[in-house]
């Protein structure tokens, strides 16, 4: 059986002496094995500072992270995390901020070598990766900053698992690409979770990826968990999307698949059911 992780009273803050701006208050939680967890919330809710417990790459101020048999807590000594760090990758908001090598290739093979693998194994880990993510052989000598911000992405996904996490956590994987661009991603990440046993923690503002990938979410508001629920029950208690994350092309997708999901319009506040029912006549003219 693989980790799962633990949330006990995690609290934290950027700044350690001061308590009164916490980024994460009083979060519990438990994320189980083998589980595709979303993450939603209003921009600076805690979603990426949650994310960065996950590995240690930022420790709780108080309270404690369990991943399997790993703690985390204030203090835990850095060199205890490094185990943590092979088992746990994170690919990060915005992924020219993790790519920094001259070449495509060079830039994948650096998580395995730091990470202890003899040269012959780096290479074949990389090129492996590279092939997974389905990125261009041609393009492995090209420096990473002339890609598109897909295939950007995809080095950095694949700078990711050549290191063979077990838990690969998402930061936004799809912000900044287009409609074809996003779905490719989607998939290649669903891909992943199916074939590779992953645990996948993904942090997103696209409510239609919670309702067709995820099988738990997470729903963040100012630092606070407000509730960890199933896509399923999210939508239905649509006064607790509106409070916590409403934009306008979720407005869009919630409707959708509230329809798609066979819920009540009856359950939604008036003013909402017409906003939506409008919307959906929309969708489908
Ligand atoms: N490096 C930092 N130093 C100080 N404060 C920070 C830092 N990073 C984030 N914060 C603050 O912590 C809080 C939570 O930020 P966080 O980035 O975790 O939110 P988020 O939900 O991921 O937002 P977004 O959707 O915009 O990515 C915010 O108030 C933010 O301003």
């Amino acid at each position: 059986m693989g980790d799962s992780i633990v949330f006990n009273d995690v609290n934290f803050s950027y700044h350690s002496n001061d308590l009164s701006h916490q980024a994460l208050k009083d979060i519990n939680l438990k994320i189980p094995y083998h589980s595709f967890t979303a993450i939603v919330g209003k921009t600076g809710s805690g979603k990426s500072t949650l994310v960065q417990q996950i590995n240690g790459l930022l420790k709780p101020t108080s309270g404690t992270v369990m991943v399997g048999n790993s703690i985390i807590s204030n203090k835990t000594p850095d060199k205890k995390l490094f185990k943590l760090r092979k088992k746990v990758g994170i690919v990060f908001q915005f992924p020219e901020h993790q790519l920094f090598e001259d070449t495509v290739l060079k830039d994948v093979c650096f998580g395995p070598k730091n990470i202890g693998y003899n040269d012959n194994d780096v290479m074949t880990l990389a090129e492996k990766s590279l092939q997974v993510v389905d990125f261009p052989k041609r393009l492995y000598d090209q420096s990473p900053f002339n890609l598109s911000g897909g295939q950007m992405r995809r080095v950095a996904i694949a700078g990711v698992l050549a290191m063979n996490p077990k838990i690969l956590i998402l930061d936004e994987p799809t912000a900044g690409l287009d409609q074809i661009g996003k779905r490719s991603i989607m998939n290649l990440i669903y891909n992943l979770y199916c074939k590779r046993n992953l645990t996948i923690i993904m942090v997103t503002h696209q409510m239609s990826d919670v309702s067709d990938y995820a099988d738990h979410v997470i729903v963040m508001n100012n630092g606070k968990m407000v509730k960890m629920t199933t896509p399923r029950l999210l939508f239905e208690n649509y006064n607790l999307v509106l409070h916590n994350n409403l934009r306008m092309p979720e407005v869009v997708n919630f409707a959708y698949h509230l329809k798609q999901n066979g819920v009540s319009f009856s359950k939604i506040p008036l003013n909402i059911k017409e906003l939506t029912t409008l919307i959906v006549n929309k969708l489908h003219r």
